[in-house]
């Protein structure tokens, strides 16, 4: 069955209609209809300024349109991991205390903590991981809440290219896993259109969406991006270990693997 029809014949978890932003006499969002389906992965993408943080702050709302609704059939969990986290140095925070104010089960709490390769950092203080290691950090207290509709805004930042890697395949497995939808925000094309279901492309309003491979063939998105940004063909062993591809034995689900010790 192809991504098109599946997405259409799962039930609609939440959806935007005709939302309007406007902030200081400017447009921000215009006439945004924009719905996310049950374990449905969607992209987001779009130039700096095109709207796509305002309209996460609308579906997780935090932002209220100025006109439109926001419908969902029923209430939703929603997580959000967020660009930037900078926890106050005046509030000291360990890793631990952050996963304990999220309330789950304690086999799947065990397991995110694995997944997420995060085990070894549970006493260290928030303000001093790495980006990296914040990153993992706040996916895993993300998924901690056990969300219908999990938001990353541009999760790979400060990701070696390696985590970057399993983070994209961790990620994907999230939906059949957990049974969450993943909206993702980025600027990374050549990782994030590979194998997600939907892109949509926003500049205030939604340009033009669906398949990867059909919307880089949109003259909207050509007009935006250029035609150069073509799909990057990955294949490469995403259970390699350092600078050998050896294959993890430990674990053939995917997983991101914990940072190197220094
Ligand atoms: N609270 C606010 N007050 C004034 N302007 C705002 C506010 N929030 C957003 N904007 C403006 O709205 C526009 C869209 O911002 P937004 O952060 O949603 O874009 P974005 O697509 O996420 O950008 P980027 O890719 O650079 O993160 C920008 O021009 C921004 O300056």
């Amino acid at each position: 069955m192809s991504a098109v029809l599946e997405t259409s014949i799962k039930p609609t978890l939440i959806e935007l209609q005709h939302i309007h932003v406007r902030i200081d006499e400017r447009d921000i969002l215009k006439d945004v209809d924009f719905s996310i389906h049950e374990k449905e992965i969607i992209t987001l993408i779009g130039p700096n300024g095109a709207g796509k943080s305002t309209l996460i702050k609308v579906l997780l709302g935090i932002v209220k349109p100025n006109s439109g609704k926001v419908i969902s059939n029923k209430p939703l969990k929603l997580a959000y991991v967020p660009q930037k986290f900078n926890p106050s140095h005046s509030l000291p925070l360990r890793v631990k205390d952050l996963l304990d104010l999220e309330k789950c089960n304690a086999q799947i709490k065990a397991e995110i903590i694995k997944d997420t390769g995060i085990a070894k950092l549970e006493n260290s203080k928030v303000q001093q991981l790495s980006g990296g290691e914040r990153q993992r950090v706040l996916l895993a207290r993300a998924l901690l809440r056990q969300p219908d509709l999990l938001v990353l805004d541009e999760p790979m930042q400060g990701l070696d290219i390696q985590s970057e890697a399993e983070l994209y395949d961790y990620v994907r497995s999230l939906p059949e896993r957990y049974g969450c939808s993943i909206l993702m925000v980025s600027h990374d094309l050549q990782w994030v259109m590979q194998g997600t279901e939907r892109v949509v492309c926003l500049n205030k309003h939604i340009c033009c969406s669906g398949l990867p491979e059909r919307v880089q063939q949109d003259p909207a998105y050509q007009a935006l991006f250029g035609n150069q940004r073509v799909l990057y063909q990955h294949h490469h062993d995403h259970c390699a270990h350092g600078d050998t591809a050896t294959t993890c034995q430990h674990d053939s689900r995917p997983h991101i693997h914990p940072e190197p010790e220094a």
